[in-house]
């Protein structure tokens, strides 16, 4: 770990982690790790490279091998397999529908969560690395910890939004509930562990939300 300030956010999907963390790395000037996008990306290069997700040694090869580069700015975001950018493309629905049967290979979870590790030691500048796992493993020992919540059905109509109102309920409730449900084997994000602070969002609008995280924070901190 830096000396410098590392704050984790964990959340289940749709409950704002990846915008509300980018805001509050902007507010405290660090830079910003999507841990969520590494677990995407790796499930894209399988599809893409017809790895079959399911055959585990095939599945660990491909987590130690994929050519992956991510930047940390929180205003600039850059994720690129073996020099393509996917940033588009790991949201796609199809990339919801696979991760979490990668995300649940323990193996695999270790050499994402060392490439995470490694990410956070080498920021200059701190860093908020949000996801599933990062106040309980990745990273226990973060400046401040913060578990980002909002019910269920805010959280539908929040990832409805955002995917331009392409995805009927069933789809929706296919990639948000079930997903986080299967996710909820491997990783544990629906209730704050010991010294994290829940942030509840449900009746908050953005903005409040980034005050809400960044009072936690400094509350954290002892400010
Ligand atoms: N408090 C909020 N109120 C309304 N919309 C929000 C709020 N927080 C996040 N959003 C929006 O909800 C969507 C999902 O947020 P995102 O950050 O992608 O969530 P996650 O990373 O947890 O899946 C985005 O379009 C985001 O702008
Ligand atoms: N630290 C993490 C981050 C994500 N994951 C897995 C579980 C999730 O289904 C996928 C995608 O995460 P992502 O944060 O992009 O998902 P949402 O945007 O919240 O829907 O990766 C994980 O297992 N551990």
């Amino acid at each position: 770990m830096t000396d410098t300030l590392v704050i984790a956010i964990d959340g289940p999907s749709g409950s704002g982690k990846s915008s509300v963390s980018k805001a509050v790395a902007r507010h405290f000037n660090l830079e910003y790790l999507d841990t969520g996008a590494m677990y995407r990306a790796l499930t894209w290069y399988c599809l893409n490279e017809k790895v079959d997700v399911e055959d585990a040694t095939a599945l660990v090869t491909a987590a130690r091998t994929f050519p992956y580069v991510q930047g940390t700015s929180p205003d600039e975001e850059v994720i690129e397999v073996g020099g393509v950018d996917v940033r588009e493309a790991i949201r796609e629905p199809r990339i919801s529908e696979a991760v979490s049967s990668v995300a649940s290979n323990l193996e695999v979870r270790q050499i994402l969560i060392d490439l995470q590790r490694r990410f956070i030691a080498e920021a200059k500048n701190g860093m908020v690395a949000e996801g599933r796992d990062i106040t309980t493993v990745v990273a226990p020992d973060a400046d401040a910890r913060v578990l980002l919540t909002a019910n269920e059905e805010v959280r539908l109509a929040r990832r409805g939004l955002q995917l331009g109102g392409t995805q009927n309920k069933d789809q929706l409730v296919h990639q948000v509930s079930e997903r986080d449900k299967k996710d909820s084997k491997t990783t544990s994000f629906t209730e704050a562990a010991p010294g994290v602070t829940l942030v509840d969002s449900s009746d908050l609008n953005f903005e409040e939300t980034i005050d809400a995280v960044i009072a936690a924070v400094n509350t954290a901190l002892g400010r």
